[in-house]
């Protein structure tokens, strides 16, 4: 399997606080991932690393198998704040690119900027559309990796639904992988393969999204004897009532039948992982 992104013990400190800390995660190529996690949790440190706008103060982080430095032609990043030069429309912005750089689609980016207008200052567009601006000269770098730190926040739904829609074309077009931050979690379900959820600056959870999907289940039923249940590896959350127990559980095979199971979606998944932490640990 090839990895766009592959980092070992990877960390960022600023003076004392360590933004990220002993990461060791692997983004394969071709898909679209997604980095989640609560505010100050390290996905824009990650994100930086990645594009070799910080440098780590322990580990690596490789692209395609390279420093991110060697990888910088292969890399599209679009920041946060989606910075553009604010006197320049979006056509000069398109052909600036061109000159910029020596593989670059502008044809498709003028057709991914379809309802955007080309001829304002990047300046007088709305927070969405230059958030589309960013992302369309992004792609017409023809990157092997996207990076997008919390690209689709300023989007109105429909927009958001085309911005989703041309990442999974380019993924199915160009096998671009992208790595995109995001707390939207049920956009991110329709359209990412893969999570990687962050905390307090370190990989909490990791892996392929139907795999984890899989692997999980929200399970109810007694709250007697619900510290040792058959099928169970793992109690990741628990919630009692006066009598039931309801519980987000990692399986290890059949659960008992005297618990009622079911499918978990990627925001209760997040979610309980997240909140895990908050809670005192949970028997299981
Ligand atoms: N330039 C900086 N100087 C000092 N501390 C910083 C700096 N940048 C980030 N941090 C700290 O590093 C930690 C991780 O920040 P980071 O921006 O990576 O989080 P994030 O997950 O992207 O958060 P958000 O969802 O709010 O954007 C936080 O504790 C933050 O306060």
């Amino acid at each position: 399997m090839e990895l766009a992104v592959e980092t070992r013990g990877l960390g960022k400190r600023y003076r004392r606080t360590w933004a990220l800390r002993d990461c060791d995660l692997t983004v394969p190529a071709g898909r679209i991932v997604a980095l989640v996690g609560p505010n100050g949790a390290g996905k824009t440190t990650l994100l930086h690393l990645a594009a070799g706008l910080l440098r780590p103060d322990s580990g690596e982080v490789r692209v395609f198998g390279h420093p991110p430095a060697a990888a910088l032609p292969e890399i599209g990043f679009v920041a946060q704040d989606t910075p553009l030069y604010r006197d320049f429309t979006a056509a000069e912005l398109i052909t600036m690119g061109g000159k910029l750089n020596h593989r670059w689609d502008a044809a498709a980016a003028r057709a991914r900027l379809g309802r955007v207008p080309l001829d304002r200052p990047a300046g007088k567009l709305s927070g969405g559309q230059r958030a589309q601006v960013a992302l369309a000269l992004a792609l017409a770098k023809r990157p092997r990796l996207l990076l997008l730190d919390e690209p689709i926040a300023s989007l109105d739904p429909l927009a958001r639904r085309e911005f989703l829609r041309t990442l999974m074309g380019a993924v199915a077009d160009d096998g671009t992988t992208v790595l995109l931050s995001s707390h939207l979690l049920t956009d991110l379900e329709r359209t990412c393969d893969h999570l990687i959820v962050l905390q307090d600056a370190r990989v909490r959870l990791a892996g392929p999204v139907d795999e984890l999907l899989d692997a999980h289940r929200t399970v109810v039923g007694p709250r007697a004897g619900s510290d040792d249940i058959d099928g169970v590896a793992q109690v990741i959350r628990a919630h009692h009532s006066a009598r039931q127990a309801t519980l987000l559980v990692r399986r290890a095979g059949p659960i008992d039948p005297l618990w009622t199971e079911h499918e978990v979606g990627l925001e209760d998944l997040v979610l309980g992982h997240l909140g895990a932490a908050e809670v005192p640990a949970c028997s299981g």
